[in-house]
């Protein structure tokens, strides 16, 4: 069965262009306005230009505006987003594309008529049939370690060969090749290029250089 609201092929298109223009997409939390701007200028230094502002602090939304204005050359995302009214938002400051955590039905249909394309979240292969009948085939894959990592996702390959994800959670630059290696992966995200101890002491050149590291060993 399929639902009568379809998410259109150029959506998936652009979802596409977003996950292949790096391997790693850096997932942020931002708790001070101040550190946005040489937060993302660290982690495009270093060579990731996809950046996913999650919307976990009162200052995201003004961290993201800032980010785009100062930074236009990035691809800004924004991340945990839980509800509909959020999902507006996003819109309303202009984000590249939205990723959910975790993804109802009445996301999958808000996403699948937005002009913003949504990564939506998932965990089960139940979760992704949801997100099928709505045409979606791009997903987040979250907490990817804690449900099963690299050998999960091999498995959801069995059935859904045409559904490529992004795994996020419990990433770290040394088992990203495990995921990068699967043929239904498309990315991985991860925080550990932008660790809160790093950013709370402002290391901007230390996230560079984790950043750089992440990118020498995952080329696109
Ligand atoms: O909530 C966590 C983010 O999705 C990234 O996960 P991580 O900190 O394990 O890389
Ligand atoms: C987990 C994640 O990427 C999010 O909170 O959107």
């Amino acid at each position: 069965m399929s639902s009568a609201i379809q998410l259109p092929q150029a959506q998936t298109d652009r979802l596409d262009a977003i996950c292949r223009s790096g391997a790693i997409i850096p997932v942020l939390v931002i708790e001070r306005l101040d550190h946005a701007v040489p937060l993302a200028k660290a982690l495009v230094e270093g060579g990731l230009n996809v950046l996913e502002i999650t919307l976990r602090t009162d200052c995201a939304v003004d961290a993201i505006k800032r980010i785009r204005e100062a930074l236009p050359e990035a691809i800004v995302g924004a991340g945990t987003v839980l509800s509909l009214a959020q999902y507006r938002i996003a819109e309303e400051i202009g984000v590249d594309f939205v990723v959910t955590p975790g993804t109802t039905p009445a996301l999958y249909e808000y996403g699948a008529e937005s002009e913003v394309p949504l990564l939506p979240g998932t965990a089960t292969v139940s979760e992704v049939v949801t997100g099928w009948e709505y045409g979606y085939r791009r997903f987040k894959f979250f907490p990817a370690e804690a449900n099963g990592g690299a050998k999960a996702l091999k498995s959801f390959g069995g059935p859904l060969p045409e559904a490529l994800f992004c795994p996020t959670g419990g990433v770290t630059v040394d088992n990203a090749a495990d995921y990068l290696a699967l043929p239904n992966v498309m990315c991985v995200g991860g925080s550990w290029m932008a660790p809160k101890s790093l950013i709370d002491s402002e290391d901007w050149a230390g996230i560079t250089r984790l950043t750089r590291e992440a990118t020498e060993r995952y080329p696109r």
